[in-house]
This record gives C-alpha cells, structure tokens and sequence, in this order.
C-alpha cells in the first residue's frame, strides 16, 4: 500500500529566508490560503524571535487558516517559546542543532547541555498546551548515535517528532537514505527530513529519506529558500504520485496557481524550465518527438499534463518537422516548400530567440506558394 506522506510547507519561513525575499502580510496570507486549498496539512508561518510584527503575522496565518496544522519556528529557548505563545500557535518548531560542530560554535554547547535543554524546554512547551517537533538542524554532519539519543528523549518528552536537516544540503540520495533508515530504524517518533538544494538533490534526497521510512516532508513552493533553496513542494507532491512512493493529499491540479502567488510574492519569476510548473515543461518543439507525440503523448512524456491541470503545446521553431508543420497548419506543406520553409523558420527563431507565431507561419507559406505560383525557377531560400 502507498504510504501516506505529509508535506510540511515552510515557504513562509524558510522560503522567505531567500536573500531579498520579503512578504508583505496580505502576501503571506494569499500564499497559507494557496496551500490550505491545495491540501497541504501543515505550515511552518514564520519566527517569533523576528519581533512583534512577526508574532502578529503568524497569529492572522494561523486563524485564516484553520484547517492547517500551523507551527511556529522557535530555537529551542524558553524566549522564542515564550514569543511563539503570544502567536496562539498550537504547535512549535524548536530547533537545536544536532552536530557537534554547529552546538560548539554557535551555542559553544555540548551534546549533553543540549540533551538537558531540550528535557527542559520541550515540557514547557507541552504544559503551554503546544505540539512540539524538534528540529534537528545540521543532521547531516552529526553522529547517528547523539541523533537517536536526541529522537529517544523527544519521544519519551512527548514531543511528536523529529526533523533531520540537511541543514547545508550536503546529502545525496544514498547517504539520505543511511541516516535516515539508521534513525528510523532505531527512534521512536516520526521523522521529517528537510533537504537544502545546494547540489541540486533536495527532491531526489527528499524522495530517498521517504524510501527510507521518512513520513514527513519539508517543502517550500518553488524550492524557495536559504541559498539554493529547498525541496519544492510541486516536485514533491508530483513525484511522490507518480512514482507510487506516498500519498500526500496534494490536490495537484492547485499547483501552478500556488507556484504564479509564490513567484509574484517573491519578486522571482518561475523559470520557464521548471519542473511541473515551469511554462514550457509541456510544450514540445523537437520534430521527432512531435511528431511521436502526435501519435501517442506518452511516447514522450512523463506524466499527463492534465494531473496537474495543465495542457500539452506544439510550437514551432527551428527544430520543427513536416508533422509539426502539418499540425499548425491544418494541412501538410507539399514537399517541394518544406526544404525552403524550414530555411526561413530557422532563420527566424535564430533572430527572434522564441517559437514562430501561427499568423507568421501562414504568412510563410503564402509567400512561398505566391513565390511558386508567379515563377517557374527555384524558390528563393
Ligand atoms: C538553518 C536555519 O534556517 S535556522 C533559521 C534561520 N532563521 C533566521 O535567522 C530568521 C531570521 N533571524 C532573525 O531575524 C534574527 O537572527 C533573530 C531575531 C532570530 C535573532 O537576532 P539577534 O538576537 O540579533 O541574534 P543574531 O541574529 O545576531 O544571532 C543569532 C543568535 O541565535 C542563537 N541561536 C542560533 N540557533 C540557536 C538555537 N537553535 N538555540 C538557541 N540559540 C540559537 C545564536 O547563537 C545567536 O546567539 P548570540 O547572539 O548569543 O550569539
Ligand atoms: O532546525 C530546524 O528546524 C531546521 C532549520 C533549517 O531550516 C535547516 O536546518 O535547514
């Protein structure tokens, strides 16, 4: 059976955290309220400590949508829990860090204190009537053993689960998988795992963290955040489905409309690569694959454009065939045209750098069939 996997979103968190990125509060809003009716159970809405602003956004997020499980980001400190309270969130991140590298330098802590902090602050947060997840920043560069004590005192502290960060995205699949099968293998609580971008492996680190028995995910919309960024929710949610490695509850025909608030919100416009949401990731030039796809869309693509509530596009530019031709047309381009059409047509996307419009491609032909029709010798290329 498919397991169910929940995607937690942090693009009001993380997310923002890309360099520059500021949403305004009636931004943050439309984007909780694009993922709320996406269904996506859970958000991370932002960072007490950040100051009373901060507090007062995360609280309006969390009223305005109130059928998502919203959590509020705290380091794990009676400070931030303290500031997380006023936002009347009903359940904490608190993060501590998990490597020894990360608890001396920043925290100038060992593995012990922060045992000791967090059997003092996680029942705080409990007796504040608040669910606690920890956060595990730095997982990737800390000791299993220190992991699975931190995983065994959440667990008998109450807190439901563990979140493993990849903190400086410097997994890949196959060491994703180690940690988090060594840890879920041995911890008694759910864990998360939160991948970074910085070799382009946070979806495929992501995916292997699920294999390994990872039961939640953290995405943001786009993968925006820290540096490279996250693993983004839509390749996720569509990966997951369509590779049969999870059930998220993600209605995924909502994905490009969440992707367009995100990016306008952002100020950084979505790739036109971009996987799933990207606006030429179903529009088709090459000839032989339009040609294939003409006959059977799945010759040459990998998921129906229509899972996420998208079309199929033919264009035509310079790598176009005589099939594309005749499809944008309505009719085939009789033989002896198509050497000097194709001629033209690539000069012209050469110069122009995008597909040839439809009234262009007529006017093409026109004038090559007016060209035929008024001289007997070869048509001028
Ligand atoms: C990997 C991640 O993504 S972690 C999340 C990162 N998010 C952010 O930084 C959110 C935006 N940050 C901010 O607005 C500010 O940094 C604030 C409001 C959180 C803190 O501001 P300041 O009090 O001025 O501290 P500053 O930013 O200089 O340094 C961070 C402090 O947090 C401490 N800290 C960092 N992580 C933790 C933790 N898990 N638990 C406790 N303290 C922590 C640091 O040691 C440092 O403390 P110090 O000032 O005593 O050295
Ligand atoms: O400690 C956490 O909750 C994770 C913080 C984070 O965003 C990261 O480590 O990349």
């Amino acid at each position: 059976m498919t397991p169910r996997i929940h995607l937690n979103d942090t693009t009001l968190r993380d997310g923002e955290q890309a360099p520059g990125v500021a949403f305004t509060l009636a931004e943050r809003i439309a984007i909780a309220e694009a993922l709320a009716a996406a269904g996506v159970p859970e958000i991370e809405a932002g960072t007490p400590a950040m100051g009373p602003d901060e507090v007062s956004a995360i609280a309006t997020i969390a009223r305005s949508v109130p059928q998502v499980r919203t959590l509020a980001w705290c380091r794990l400190s009676e400070k931030d829990l303290a500031l997380a309270a006023r936002a009347g969130v009903r359940a904490v991140n608190l993060s501590i860090p998990l490597s020894d590298r990360l608890l001396a330098t920043k925290l100038g802590i060992d593995r012990e204190e922060a045992l000791a902090r967090i059997k003092r602050v996680v029942p705080r947060a409990l007796d504040m009537g608040m669910d606690v997840a920890i956060g595990g920043e730095d997982a990737s560069r800390s000791d299993p053993e220190h992991i699975v004590r931190v995983a065994e005192t959440a667990a008998a502290l109450g807190a439901f689960r563990l979140r493993l960060a990849d903190t400086v995205g410097v997994l890949d699949p196959f060491s994703t998988a180690d940690l988090v099968g060594t840890v879920c293998r041995a911890a008694p609580i759910a864990i998360e795992f939160h991948g970074h971008d910085d070799l382009g492996l946070a979806t495929a680190n992501s995916l292997a963290a699920v294999r390994a028995g990872a039961t939640h995910v953290s995405v943001t919309v786009l993968g925006l955040g820290e540096r490279a960024g996250n693993a983004p929710l839509e390749e996720l949610a569509v990966a997951l489905d369509r590779l049969s490695q999870g059930e998220t509850g993600i209605d995924l025909a909502r994905l490009p409309r969440l992707a367009e608030v995100v990016a306008r919100a952002s100020g950084r416009p979505v790739p036109e690569g971009k996987a799933i949401v990207g606006r030429d990731v179903f529009t088709h030039e090459s000839g032989i694959h339009v040609s294939a796809i003409l006959k059977e869309p799945e010759t040459y693509q990998a998921l129906d454009p229509a899972l996420v509530g998208r079309g199929h596009a033919i264009v035509i530019g310079k790598h176009s065939g005589a099939a594309a031709l005749a499809h944008a047309l309505g009719e085939a381009v009789p033989d002896a045209l198509l050497p000097t059409l194709r001629a033209r047509i690539i000069r012209q996307a050469a110069r122009t750098k995008r597909p040839i419009a439809p009234g262009d491609l007529r006017a093409m032909v026109r004038d090559l069939e007016d060209q035929i029709a008024g001289s007997p010798l070869p048509i001028a290329s």
